[in-house]
């Protein structure tokens, strides 16, 4: 856990807790004795903690956090201050990535140290818990308010050479970090000692305070939309200005009111769902898993389809190393991703991609030899039966062929195939190079060792990967459907854009579901309500009443705009209008008067619609449609579907979730009441009707997080 030894008159204490070396209890009771040894043994002058393995430490043990073993002693905060009273001088060595209580260790040692290629970083905000231990009072004395204020408040690392920069260390070495570690130790003196310890400090630049937290609060109140984290963290950094101890204290109290939050456990809860969905398996068929699978090697992968999603496909395959064939119909097409994808490339590594890594045709045949095709082409069933059935003739057998459709049946799709076990949907989210998530969705003939080399390859491209059941849309689409449809259906009833947008972003959300429309084109969704035979280029089909089709309510008003031109940013006007090159939405009179013209000629009674109904509903019919999707067996648990709207769809981690949220926050008999009550004024709606199994939770009193523990592997 912790290893103490010697050398000459410096005593070297190694955090030795593999993978990552976590500051659990068994790791702070070692090192605390190992400081209490040292210290009381006389040939010792100077003491150096430090990390076996991967990292230094990448913080306190967050699986302790929902226990009591965080307050066992010693503590992390015992820890910390025993090293900053230490009457010998203490060197901090850091390599790796060092995390929340590793750099709270840093801080309160003499010196810091770190290898070249260190990372330090305070995530403890994405937790929802404040950087205590003395971190937000010693930080801003040691680096000054405005570095201290975009570490803490962001969670973002800092490299080695930025840490040194900003004062956060003291020198920075490459190579044998302990022989490094030993000899600096070695050369400090025990008189200076008083003097190195940061909280003695007074912050540089107090006299422009005042400017930087003004600034720093008007910038987190806009970005962190209703997470409180980051603006309590901005206050415990502001008590550094006054004297130490008090400053402390303030850290302690504002450290409690975030510890004990409903939003750090569903931030911790969003932490670990990120992890579990690893552990995938088919509810059906629970002994296909991740334990019982054996991916292919994948080196090599053929993109088909230059357009938006291959290129960020083809860049997130380049970027981890692996060789892609990107292959297009059209050469002018072709081209123009080509020069994207360099460019791109270019921005990130300084260099372009190895001509041998990505080679773009026009000609199907090379990619005769590719483990694995990802196909991006047009999202149409025929057309993509067609190219499957050519992909099929022309890979080599052992091929896996993937898909990219955003919710298209895979087994029609696998069927023009001869090798339908290894079909499978590998959904990407735009921009596909930026968006950590990756749906991968199952067909009824997909082979366990498909799904496993789905699953690897998101590991290997640095997305997480989550495994769904095949259905319309599949997961994330199927449920995301019913919130524009709702907000839709708000717009008749009396509320404009911009209120049902601003509801769902102070909920949390970056960008309400019309301004959403407006920048992904609301012609693509137009495009598929025509295909699915709701609405026609002219409006309703022939014979179908305006607000009812296909056995549900239906507003048409998307399709009336989509009629005028009107598909969002690109075409200058959508649900919002846009001066030229600017994307600042404005709300649009004509839009008004087309709402307003609607609701007279159907008959609706326009009226006040609080944000709260918004919120409702516009979210709770989609988490009903979450407990639909893991009473059909369609996801592995809840987890897995709030990693797929947390990563793909912007839900507010703070929020944990869709499904997080209604077990934790709304609470399973208020979602079901709230349900009944929305169902009995919108009977037409069949997505008010409640899930049977949300029905029998309610019932039983029992909650989605015993469901799941039960059902996972
Ligand atoms: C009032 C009481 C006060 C209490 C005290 C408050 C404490 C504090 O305020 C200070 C803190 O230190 S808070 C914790 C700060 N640290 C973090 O958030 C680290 C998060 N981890 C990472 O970012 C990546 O794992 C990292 C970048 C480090 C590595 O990424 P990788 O992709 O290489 O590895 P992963 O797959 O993420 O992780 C491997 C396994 O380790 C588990 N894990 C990671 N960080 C952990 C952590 N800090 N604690 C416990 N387990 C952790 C992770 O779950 C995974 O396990 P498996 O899923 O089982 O494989
Ligand atoms: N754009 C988005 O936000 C997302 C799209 N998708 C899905 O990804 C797929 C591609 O979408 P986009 O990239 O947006 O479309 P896009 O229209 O930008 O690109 C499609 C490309 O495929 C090419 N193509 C057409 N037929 C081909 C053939 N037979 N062989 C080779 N290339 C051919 C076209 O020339 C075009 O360059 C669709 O299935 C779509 O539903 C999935 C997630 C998000």
């Amino acid at each position: 856990m912790a290893e103490c030894a010697t050398y000459g008159t410096v005593a070297v204490l190694q955090i030795n807790n593999p993978p990552l070396n976590v500051l659990g209890h068994d790791v702070r009771s070692q090192l605390m004795s190992g400081l209490q040894q040292a210290l009381q043994d006389k040939a010792v002058c100077s003491i150096v903690i430090m990390g076996k393995g991967q990292t230094f430490t990448a913080g306190a043990d967050v699986k302790e956090f929902g226990t009591e073993k965080v307050f066992w002693e010693p503590t992390l905060h015992s820890l910390v201050e025993a090293v900053s009273a230490s009457t010998k001088p203490v060197v901090t060595a850091i390599h790796g990535t060092t995390l929340g209580g590793g750099v709270a260790l840093a801080l309160a040692s003499h010196y810091r140290l770190a290898d070249s290629s260190a990372k330090m970083g305070l995530p403890e905000v994405q937790l929802g818990i404040l950087p205590t231990c003395g971190v937000t009072q010693r930080l801003p004395r040691l680096v000054g308010l405005q570095t201290a204020v975009r570490m803490v408040t962001s969670g973002q690392t800092q490299s080695a050479q930025q840490a040194l920069t900003a004062g956060l260390l003291d020198k920075v070495v490459t190579d044998d970090l302990l022989k490094k570690a030993v000899g600096f130790a070695r050369s400090v003196d025990v008189r200076g000692l008083e003097a190195r310890r940061v909280s003695s400090w007074t912050v540089p630049g107090a006299d422009r305070a005042e400017d930087v937290l003004d600034a720093a609060r008007k910038t987190l109140v806009r970005r962190s939309r209703g997470a409180i984290a980051p603006l309590t963290a901005l206050q415990a950094i502001q008590a550094s200005l006054l004297p130490f101890e008090t400053g402390m204290k303030r850290e302690a109290e504002l450290g409690r009111y975030l510890w004990t939050s409903w939003q750090a456990a569903a931030l911790r809860y969003a932490f670990f769902a990120e992890r579990t969905v690893k552990r995938w398996h088919i509810p059906r068929n629970k002994n296909v898993n991740y334990r019982t699978a054996e991916p292919m090697d994948i080196k090599s992968v053929g993109v088909l389809g230059a357009g938006t999603m291959g290129v960020g496909i083809t860049i997130s395959l380049l970027q981890a190393g692996l060789k892609v064939v990107l292959t297009e119909v059209n050469k002018a097409q072709l081209d123009k991703a080509v020069s994207l994808i360099q460019r791109s490339l270019e921005g990130k590594s300084g260099g372009k991609p190895q001509p041998m890594q990505l080679r773009a045709t026009t000609d199907y045949s090379q990619l005769r030899e590719v483990d694995l095709v990802i196909e991006a082409v047009f999202e149409d069933l025929a057309l993509k039966k067609k190219v499957f059935q050519q992909l099929d003739a022309v890979t080599n057998p052992r091929t896996i062929l993937a898909t990219n459709t955003s919710g298209l049946d895979i087994d029609q799709i696998a069927a023009a195939t001869q090798r339908p076990d290894k079909v499978i949907g590998t959904h990407f989210f735009s921009p596909a190079h930026v968006m950590r998530l990756l749906e991968n969705i199952y067909g009824r003939h997909t082979s366990v060792e498909t799904i496993a080399t789905a699953m690897q390859l998101g590991a290997t491209i640095g997305k997480v990967g989550v495994l769904v059941g095949n259905c319309p849309g599949f997961v994330g689409n199927r449920m995301k459907g019913l919130n524009f449809t709702e907000a839709m259906f708000l717009l008749e009833e009396g509320a404009e854009p911009q209120d049902v947008d601003k509801a769902l972003e102070e909920f949390g959300f970056a960008m309400g579901p019309f301004r959403v429309s407006d920048l992904a084109g609301g012609d693509v969704h137009w495009r598929r309500r025509i295909q699915a035979g709701l609405t026609t280029e002219h409006g309703p089909p022939p014979y179908t009443p305006v607000l009812y089709r296909q056995g549900n309510r239906y507003s048409p008003l998307a399709d009336m705009l989509c009629m005028q031109g009107r598909f969002g940013q690109k075409t200058g006007a959508g649900w919002y209008r846009y001066k030229s090159g600017s994307r600042t939405a404005l709300p649009d009179a004509e839009v008004h008067r087309l709402i307003h013209k609607h609701r007279q000629d159907h008959g609706f009674q326009r009226r006040n619609i609080s944000s709260q109904e918004i919120v409702e509903r516009c979210l709770f019919p989609l988490i009903n449609e979450g407990f639909r999707i893991l009473e059909e067996g369609l996801a592995t648990g809840p987890q897995d579907i709030d990693v797929i709207f947390l990563l793909g769809f912007g839900w507010p981690r703070h929020t944990g979730g869709p499904m997080y949220y209604a077990d934790k926050v709304v609470g399973l008999g208020n979602l079901l009441q709230s349900l009944e009550k929305y169902r009995a004024y919108h009977p037409r709606s069949a997505h008010w009707v409640p899930s049977s199994l949300l029905r029998k939770m309610a019932a039983q009193g029992t909650s989605l997080s015993i469901w799941a523990a039960g059902s996972r592997l």
